[in-house]
């Protein structure tokens, strides 16, 4: 059985709650998490009683613990809109799994793949169906579903859970093109950070931790003037 098991503090000094609905909505049947930007929110839907939330406002430790099947390759699925820190989490996350993360080595400059000991995480923009360009043409958003491969991305994170190697295209952001396959071999832990990782009712039934990151508009942009990481999405 492959088990994650996380025990951490506060991951930033702006996340003060964590919700744990026990029920599902959304169709969710996994455990998930919630982070929140600020500290007042325990529940976003106004007042659902499914959702607990655990303050973690005096930094005490939390733990979170996840499983699946035997011989399963662990599934986690990180959401977030763009430049809410889903790279910069999954870093901290990794690293607590154990190892450092890096892309795959001799691999494409441009991978947005980070293998540690334990973990793989890939990124789900790399299942764009279309390029920088073909979205401008479409005139839709990498955040249109239109703009994604949900067949592909199934087939593959189900490959992946099952123990085979996949070859995943690779979304170039510096070029904004669709640049040639790079293998992925199962890991024990498999983590799918990006725009939609639980939209796709395939794709979300086969995680079994999620995790989304609501992070204001204000946090956001206060990150991103601090002037750390890559650019501004082009489109
Ligand atoms: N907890 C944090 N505290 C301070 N700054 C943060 C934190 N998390 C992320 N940032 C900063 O916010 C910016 C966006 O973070 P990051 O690149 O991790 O987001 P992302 O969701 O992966 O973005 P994208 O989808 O555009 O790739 C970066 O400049 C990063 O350094
Ligand atoms: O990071 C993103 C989503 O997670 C980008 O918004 C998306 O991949 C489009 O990329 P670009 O703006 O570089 O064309």
């Amino acid at each position: 059985m492959a088990v994650c098991t996380v025990y951490t503090t506060q991951l930033n000094p702006t996340c003060s709650s964590i919700s744990t609905p026990s029920k599902s909505h959304l169709g969710f049947h996994q455990r998930q998490v919630v982070f929140y930007s600020t500290g007042k929110r325990t529940n976003r839907r106004g007042g659902n009683s499914s959702s607990s939330s655990i303050s973690t406002s005096s930094c005490s430790p939390y733990v979170i613990t996840c499983s699946a099947g035997d011989s399963q390759t662990l599934v986690i699925g990180l959401a977030a809109d763009s430049g809410c820190g889903k790279s910069t989490f999954m870093r901290r996350l990794t690293s607590v799994f154990g190892g450092a993360a890096e892309p795959p080595k001799g691999g494409n400059p441009d991978s947005n793949t980070l293998i540690s000991d334990t973990t793989t995480v890939i990124c789900l923009d790399d299942y764009h169906s279309l390029d920088r360009t073909g979205r401008k043409e479409k005139g839709v958003t990498a955040l249109d579903p239109k703009a994604n491969d949900f067949d592909l991305m199934y087939e593959q994170v189900k490959a992946l859970k099952e123990g085979t190697p996949v070859e995943k295209p690779i979304y170039n952001h510096v070029s904004g093109l669709l640049d040639p396959p790079e293998l992925i071999k199962p890991p024990k832990i498999l983590v799918i950070e990006g725009l939609h990782p639980m939209y796709d009712s395939r794709v979300r039934d086969l995680l079994d931790f999620s995790i989304y990151l609501d992070i204001s508009n204000e946090v956001k942009f206060a990150w991103k003037i601090q002037g750390h990481g890559r650019a501004w999405p082009q489109s």
